[in-house]
C-alpha cells in the first residue's frame, strides 16, 4: 500500500488478541503530518496495545499497517525503570544511542531540565521525569512522536502547561504527534483529534464533538457542568517499561498478516 503524501502511518482493520481474548477488533487510524491525534478510553480499552502495535512491538493478528518509508518515530513510554545499582544520570540517560553532548545539551535546555542533566536518573520527580523522557524522544528528531499518557506524574497545575508545550514542539518541528491521555477535558485544547477506543474505535472527530458523541457518553458518563466527562484512571494492570530502545522500533514498512 502506498501513503499520500503526507501521511505518516496508516492502520486499517487493526485485531490484535492475547491468547483467547481479542484486545482490539477492526481498527482504522491514519495520522498525517502536523497533526495532533489522541487515544481515550477507558482501562483496559487497548490504548496502548494500539500504541504498541503501530511502533511495530506488537504483531497484529489481522490487519495492515503502513509507516512512511524511513519514518523517524520518537516514542515517549509511560515510564522506564532503570536499575537502582546503575550509577546513570540524565546525561547519560539522554546520551544513549550515541546523542551528541551538544543536541543533549539544546533539548535539555529547551526543555527545562538543564539544571538536572547531573543528577541521578532514579531521583527525578514524575514531573522532570516526563520532560527527560520527552527530550529523550525529541533526540531523534522525529517525524512522528508517540507518547503514552505524557502528564502521567505531573502536578495538574502544570499539566495544561505541558500539553501547549507539546503543541509549540509539533509546530516547530512539524511532526505528527500520537497522544494516549485517559482525560480527554485536559487535552482538549491540545488535539487537533481524538479517537475514542474500547477495543474497537467508538467515535472519532474533534474534541468538541467526541465530547458530545453519545458513544463517548456512554464510555465515559459523569458528564460535568461544561458537558465534558470527568473520569477517575486507576490501572488494575502494568506496562511493559520501554519494552526497546526507540532506535529499535522504526522499520521501513512493517505490515501485518492480512
Ligand atoms: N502482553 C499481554 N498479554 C496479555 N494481555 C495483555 C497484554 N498486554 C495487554 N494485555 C491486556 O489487554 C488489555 C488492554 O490493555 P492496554 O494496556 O492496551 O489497555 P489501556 O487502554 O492502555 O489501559 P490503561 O488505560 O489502563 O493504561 C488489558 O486487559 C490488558 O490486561
Amino acid at each position: 500500500m502506498t501513503l499520500s503524501s503526507a501521511v505518516l502511518i496508516e492502520a486499517t482493520g487493526l485485531a490484535v488478541t492475547f491468547g483467547e481474548r481479542q484486545v482490539l477488533e477492526n481498527v482504522d487510524l491514519s495520522l498525517s503530518e502536523r497533526e495532533i491525534v489522541t487515544l481515550i478510553g477507558p482501562n483496559g480499552a487497548g490504548k496502548t496495545t494500539l500504541v504498541r502495535t503501530l511502533l511495530g512491538l506488537q504483531r497484529p493478528s489481522t490487519g495492515k499497517l503502513t509507516r512512511r518509508p524511513g519514518l523517524r518515530i520518537g516514542y515517549m513510554p509511560q515510564r522506564v525503570t532503570v536499575d537502582a545499582i546503575l550509577p546513570m544520570n540524565v546525561e547519560r540517560f539522554l546520551r544513549l544511542g550515541a546523542r551528541r553532548r551538544s543536541a543533549v545539551a539544546h533539548t535539555a535546555a529547551r526543555l527545562g531540565v538543564s539544571d538536572l542533566l547531573h543528577s541521578p536518573i532514579q531521583g527525578l520527580s514524575g514531573g522532570e521525569m516526563q520532560r527527560v523522557l520527552l527530550a529523550r524522544a525529541l533526540l531523534r528528531d522525529p517525524q512522528l512522536l508517540v507518547l503514552d499518557e505524557p502528564a502521567q506524574g505531573v502536578d495538574v497545575g502544570l499539566q495544561s502547561a505541558f500539553y501547549r508545550l507539546i503543541r509549540q514542539i509539533r509546530d516547530e518541528q512539524a511532526c505528527g504527534v500520537l497522544m494516549v491521555s485517559h482525560d480527554l477535558h485536559l487535552v482538549m485544547a491540545a488535539t487537533d483529534r481524538v479517537i475514542c477506543l474500547n477495543g474497537h474505535v467508538c467515535c472519532t472527530g474533534r474534541p468538541e464533538a467526541v465530547s458530545r458523541d453519545p458513544a463517548y457518553q456512554r464510555l465515559f458518563g459523569g458528564a460535568d457542568t461544561r458537558g465534558l466527562a470527568v473520569y477517575a484512571h486507576d490501572h488494575d494492570h502494568t506496562h511493559d517499561a520501554m519494552p526497546l530502545a526507540p532506535d529499535e522500533v522504526i522499520s521501513e514498512e512493517e505490515k501485518g498478516s492480512a
